[in-house]
């Protein structure tokens, strides 16, 4: 018995052996090796040559030159060969393996069956079979002895032991039959019952009434094997002196249940020790031997006929010529690895028997097997099953989804032709670099504009101020070295005849722009196309900006300069009014024009007429409201209820530029889906500091009072747009609003409506829309009769908004009326009236 160290020793070269069979789903050759047996006691006492020479590991010579043999006649070597025997064969034959005489079993475990072994547990059928003459060392190899086991105990002790390993992940259950064949019948050798019939059925050849016998290890089997050859049917031959009569075959079955899922497989390992195949004449035996002899060759040629058909690759295969055969069914030709060991001696005597063997062995090697998995059996619910398939159904339709957009993209990628693109990437270069050049142009020339202009005002609120104080002291020269007004008056006409040609081109190269991009819409480059074009776009974006924020500095500049000459101008105003009193009249042209220049009133009323130094310091200082727009209040005592007008540099900025650019960004989206859309979006984003906000010239920003003391509302500038955006001016008012609203019309004294102010601003609920409900209330009382309070409290902007409209065009017949009558001009916003009391009853 080999100890435990060796065993594991045999079970770590199993894993690198190179005879390792399990192959799925594909056709494998039976594995032939041939072990060659050592002389055995009566060869050697004969001095027979030996008929067999190892070469290497896969050929071996037969029958070679005797001159590479001694010869001996009558026990003396001879130098000369024996010219009594034929001519060598010196066949060199090949086989899967050839072991020599010193070859022990653990060896050929090692290297044949315990690779079958790890395929049975994959779920492979597996056979052995062992084939020779007799004496030739087949059950020396199959079963061995108790001092040198064979492979069928060294074969089993392995299978357990991979058993155990696996135990916690599956479960074995291994039953054993022993059957012989002997004269053409099967018997049970562990409960010596017989014969018993083989039928087939799906599963193969069955044998009926057969009951296996569980086993938990492999000295269990020891004792098993010792039974069932006991019962064996052995006899002394000339060859052999236990030959056994019989070909014994030892099924080891063996099912493997999945703890995981209970998923169950069968499996079969068949050890087929077959009788001699020798010839009857080499047993000389005679009556009941002789028969036994007839019916082992009649059996071993039948498996010899099947094996030639085999390797020829005939179809039919007599498999049925006898129980043998029968049995070897699925071992030779069906769904089984096989290991074939061929037996043979090296002794002469043998030769025919060994050349015999070594032939059928080349034959077995041409039989090819298929090798497939045996089927799953299991106790798991058949919903278990479905769900499976259909979650693998939808896993592969997702799968294939996948693919085909991927398969999309590559195709679109490769779609992209250089030669195609490159004549799209030239039309659109060109137009760009069009729009850039118009674009720089444009822009400059407005900024220019702007520029005089700004100047041109300047200027021209100089002169008046000169000559409202009469100062004649101040000499325009000495304040501004610039172009004379007449002279910026001839380049602003200039300028404003030239600029709406290049607006014109602009909107030419914009509309050609357009074209280009319905054209790209209905390419088949349209993505990347789209692309390009946005990237385009932005640096249009860029190159505008960059020329605004030029502008910004250069109206800056302008404003520093003049601000230098102005407060020049005002020192000396002051050097005057401080030398002489200014009349009424005077004051308020003084104080006129320091609002109009400044944005700043003087109250005259309150100060002094000194107006040094400090004085116009506090011009710059004008107070602010939460916005930082600044408020003015007019002067009641000038009787002149106007509302004041600003110098506003608001009024030179370049925001009339984004039009044209703006709807062919529209455009893009338009023709965007998806994750484009996206994209788009982020350049947009991208794009928006490019776009200057709208300041708030356009909305309500002054509340006061007209000369009877009603309380006006003014709108700015957009009021004649009808277009009022009230609600942020509301809100960010809403300090002046809550002022007006709590008049003294309302809160009778004054600490009652200083109270009742507080609790409104700091009250969440005086809304904006509070606000500009009350304004609507207000508003609706006083101008629009018919209109009824629900619609006030649900859209009172609307109510505003029409009420100014009205307001409006009253107000443009006004002016037109007043220049008529009176030759002067009425600036200033609308004005509308509003009922404190309409808006109060709403607010409640
Ligand atoms: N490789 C070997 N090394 C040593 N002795 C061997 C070897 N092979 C066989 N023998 C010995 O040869 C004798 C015959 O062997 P064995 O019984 O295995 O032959 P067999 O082929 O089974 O014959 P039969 O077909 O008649 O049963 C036995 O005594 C055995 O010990």
């Amino acid at each position: 018995m080999s100890t435990r160290n060796e065993r594991q020793d045999a079970l770590m070269r199993t894993r690198t052996c190179p005879l390792h069979l399990a192959m799925s789903g594909e056709q494998k050759n039976i594995k032939v090796v041939v072990r060659v047996r050592p002389y055995n006691r009566r060869e050697m006492e004969q001095n027979q040559r030996s008929i067999i020479k190892v070469l290497d590991n896969n050929t071996l010579l037969f029958d070679p030159d005797e001159e590479d043999d001694d010869f001996f006649f009558q026990g003396t070597k001879v130098n000369h060969r024996d010219i009594t025997k034929r001519v060598n064969k010196k066949l060199s034959m090949k086989y899967d393996r050839v072991y020599d005489t010193d070859t022990t079993n653990v060896q050929i475990f090692d290297e044949c069956t315990a690779p079958l072994v790890d395929s049975v547990l994959n779920g492979y059928n597996c056979s052995v079979f062992v084939y020779g003459a007799t004496g030739a060392g087949k059950t020396f190899t199959m079963l061995g002895s108790d001092a040198i086991p064979g492979l069928t105990f060294l074969t089993m002790r392995y299978l357990f032991e991979k058993i155990e390993a696996q135990s916690d992940i599956r479960k074995f259950d291994v039953g054993v039959s022993y059957l012989e064949v002997y004269n053409e019948q099967v018997m049970n050798l562990l409960t010596k019952t017989g014969p018993l019939k083989l039928r087939e059925d799906s599963n193969g050849v069955v044998v009926s009434g057969l009951v296996l016998k569980p086993i938990y290890s492999a000295e269990e089997l020891l004792s098993l094997l010792a039974l069932g050859n006991s019962h064996r049917t052995q006899h002394p031959t000339d060859a052999n002196a236990e030959s056994s009569r019989s070909h014994a075959v030892f099924q080891v079955h063996i099912r493997m249940t999945d703890r995981k899922t209970d998923t169950k497989r069968m499996v079969k390992l068949s050890m087929i020790d077959l009788a001699g195949s020798e010839r009857a004449a080499s047993t000389k035996g005679i009556g009941v031997r002789f028969k036994e002899g007839a019916s082992i060759n009649k059996s071993l040629l039948a498996l010899g006929n099947c094996i030639n058909k085999l390797a020829d690759g005939l179809k039919h295969i007599p498999y049925r010529d006898s129980n043998l055969t029968r049995i070897l069914k699925d071992s030779l030709g069906g769904n089984c690895q096989t290991l074939m060991v061929a037996n043979v001696s090296m002794s002469s005597l043998t030769y025919e028997d060994t050349y015999n063997t070594l032939k059928y062995a080349s034959r077995a090697k041409k039989i090819r097997t298929t090798l497939r998995k045996n089927a799953l059996k299991t106790n798991m619910p058949k919903e278990f099953f479905v769900k499976k398939v259909n979650e693998l159904m939808d896993e592969n339709d997702r799968l294939k989804k996948d693919m085909a957009v991927l398969e999309t993209k590559i195709n679109k990628a490769s779609m992209y032709d250089d030669s195609e693109l490159k004549p799209w990437f030239k039309k659109i270069d060109n137009l760009f670099s069009t729009i850039l050049n118009i674009q720089d142009q444009y822009i400059t020339l407005k900024s220019r504009l702007k520029n005089l202009t700004f100047r041109s005002q300047i200027k021209r609120d100089m002169e008046d101020f000169k000559k409202r104080l009469t100062i004649e002291s101040i000499s325009q020269e000495n304040l501004d070295n610039s172009i004379s007004i007449c002279h910026l008056s001839k380049e602003i006409d200039k300028l404003e005849k030239e600029i709406p040609c290049w607006r014109q081109k602009l909107h030419s190269s914009y509309k050609e722009l357009e074209k280009l991009k319905h054209e790209i819409k209905f390419s088949k480059l349209v993505n990347i196309l789209q692309i390009y074009l946005r990237g385009k776009n932005l640096e249009v974006q860029n190159s505008k900006q960059s020329l605004i924020n030029k502008h910004v500095t250069n109206i800056d500049k302008e404003v520093v300069l003049n601000s230098q000459w102005l407060h020049r101008a005002f020192t000396l105003a002051s050097e005057v009014i401080k030398n002489g009193s200014l009349n009424t009249e005077q004051r308020y042209h003084y104080d006129q024009l320091h609002r109009h220049l400044f944005g700043t009133t003087l109250n005259l009323k309150h100060s002094s007429l000194n107006v040094g130094e400090s004085r116009i310091n506090g011009i710059h200082a004008a107070s602010s409201d939460d916005d930082g727009e600044t408020i003015y209040t007019a002067d009641a005592t000038l009787g002149r209820g106007q509302c004041s007008k600003r110098l506003r540099l608001e009024d030179y900025d370049l925001d009339d530029l984004d039009d044209m650019a703006d709807s062919s960004d529209c455009d893009d989206e338009e023709v965007l889906s998806g994750g484009d859309k996206q994209q788009a979006n982020k350049l947009t984003a991208f794009k928006m500091p490019a776009k200057k906000p709208k300041t708030n010239l356009n909305e309500t920003h002054v509340v006061s009072m007209d000369a009877n003391m009603n309380t006006t509302y003014y709108m700015g500038p957009s009021s004649s747009k009808k277009n009022v955006n009230c609600g942020k001016v509301l809100t960010s008012n809403k300090n002046h609003l809550v002022s007006n609203v709590l008049s003294e019309q309302i809160v009778k004294g004054p600490s009652n409506a200083d109270q009742l102010k507080n609790v409104l601003l700091k009250s969440k609920k005086f809304t904006h829309n509070n606000l500009l409900r009350t304004v609507a209330a207000g508003v609706q009382k006083e101008n629009i009769k018919k209109c009824s309070p629900s619609r006030v409290r649900k859209s009172p902007h609307t109510v505003v908004t029409k009420v100014l409209s009205t307001a409006t065009s009253s107000i443009i017949k006004q002016r037109t009326s007043a220049r008529t009558n009176a030759g002067t001009s009425t600036d200033g916003p609308p004005i509308v009236r509003i009922n404190r009391a309409a808006s109060f009853r709403v607010k409640k």
